[in-house]
């Protein structure tokens, strides 16, 4: 079996100008970031919206947040410069394990660093300054965009007026960590995985595709499965649910790497805004800017209880309920509620920004300090 990388000819690729210094104290040279843009930056550069996607996510966020896109939509490209970038230790343009090191010329393989989100945020921040954007209107994101959001909240307070975190936590869970080990050990256990050191041509396919069967089914609920398969048998002998989770094993093996599945989990699992910092609920309290919260009532994977919190503890935070069956991956399926939460969010901080500017006059054009943290 041959391996596709799937990098859009859309993606754009840009080559920070300084390494970034990672939170492990390693300095990551040549890093180069694949992203999208929609839009035009306005003369103040303060009409960014930054989206930031999930695990196996990329820089199209047109494609796959397609029905959010376009005039009234929650991102609309006549007012919005919308920027989308692969995350840092993807396979989808962005440095991660399959890019080369320049080290020794041969892909970073299982030697690619240990990363976590603050990194990606980091990464991220350096390609808007390269982009030459002052102030950000929104950050956004689901799953690990959502966790993305909340570091960039914090990371850059001064930058970012407002968030969406979707379907996310302020820390990676027992529950979450233990899914994603499991994940990982069967990768571990395919006799192709070698250490991390496979072929091309010989990758650990089953390892990678058991896994992501396991993440399907916490993507998903309960109640989805029995709607969209029970107990029914297909005319090939399988029961559907098995031959669902087959074929989105084998999907995810075409269009995916393991190294960078370890990579990016092992990320998640970093996950706790609180590190290095203080107390996590005075963490919380920090991030002050207004905040949709989108909770899935059906997510088992990041349940409501996650998101609850979040808008308790955070002061500007507003908690909205994205009803679906669906389970966590409601916010790529279930995508008009979705718009319509986000679109709603979008006109109080229009409301809001407009009754400021009354109050106060027009706020001075402000050169701030780069994005250099
Ligand atoms: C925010 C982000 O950045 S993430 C970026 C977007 N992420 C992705 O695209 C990740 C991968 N995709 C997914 O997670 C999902 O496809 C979603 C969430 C995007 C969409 O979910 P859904 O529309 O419900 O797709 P669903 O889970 O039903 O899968 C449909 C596929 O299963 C197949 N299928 C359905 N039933 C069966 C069955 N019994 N046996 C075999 N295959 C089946 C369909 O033929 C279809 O195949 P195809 O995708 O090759 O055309
Ligand atoms: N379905 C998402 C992961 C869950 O957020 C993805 O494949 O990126």
């Amino acid at each position: 079996m041959k391996y596709q990388w799937f990098i859009s000819p859309n993606t754009q690729f840009c080559e920070l100008p300084e390494p970034i210094l990672l939170e492990s104290g390693e300095m990551l040279g040549n890093v180069q970031v694949g992203y999208r843009t929609w839009g035009k930056l306005n003369a103040a550069r303060d009409n960014a919206v930054v989206i930031c996607h999930a695990l196996t996510g990329w820089a199209d966020a047109d494609e796959w947040w397609e029905p959010l896109f376009g005039p009234g939509r929650a991102f609309d490209p006549e007012q919005d410069f919308i920027i989308c970038s692969n995350v840092l230790g993807s396979c989808y343009g962005t440095t991660g394990p399959t890019s080369v090191n320049p080290a020794t010329g041969c892909p970073y393989g299982p030697d690619f660093p240990r990363i976590t989100i603050r990194d990606m945020v980091r990464v991220q921040a350096a390609l808007l300054e390269v982009l030459g954007v002052e102030q950000i209107k929104l950050v956004v994101g689901g799953s690990l965009g959502g966790m993305q959001v909340l570091e960039w909240a914090i990371l850059y307070a001064d930058k970012v007026e407002a968030i969406a975190s979707i379907a996310a936590s302020g820390r990676h869970s027992a529950w979450c960590i233990g899914l994603s080990e499991a994940q990982r050990q069967a990768i571990y256990a395919d006799p192709n995985w070698r250490g991390g050191l496979y072929t091309i041509d010989e990758p650990p396919a089953a390892g990678l595709a058991a896994a992501r069967m396991m993440a399907m089914c916490t993507y998903r609920a309960w109640g989805s499965f029995e709607q969209r398969f029970s107990r029914t048998v297909q005319e090939d002998g399988r029961l559907a649910i098995a031959s669902y989770l087959q074929h989105q094993g084998d999907k995810l093996v075409k269009r995916f790497d393991a190294n960078t599945y370890i990579t990016l989990t092992q990320a998640m699992d970093t996950h706790d805004l609180s590190r290095g910092l203080e107390d996590y609920y005075k963490v919380l309290a920090r991030i002050s800017q207004p905040a949709s919260i989108v909770a899935i009532d059906s997510d088992l994977l990041y349940p409501p209880t996650e998101q609850q919190e979040l808008a308790t503890y955070m002061p500007n935070a507003q908690l909205s309920w994205l009803h679906s069956p669906h389970g966590h991956d409601a916010f790529l399926i279930d995508m008009e509620e979705l718009n319509a939460i986000l679109v709603n969010f979008r006109h109080e901080q229009l409301k809001r920004h407009r009754s400021n500017s009354r109050v106060n006059g027009l706020a001075p054009v402000v050169r701030r300090s780069p994005f250099l943290f």
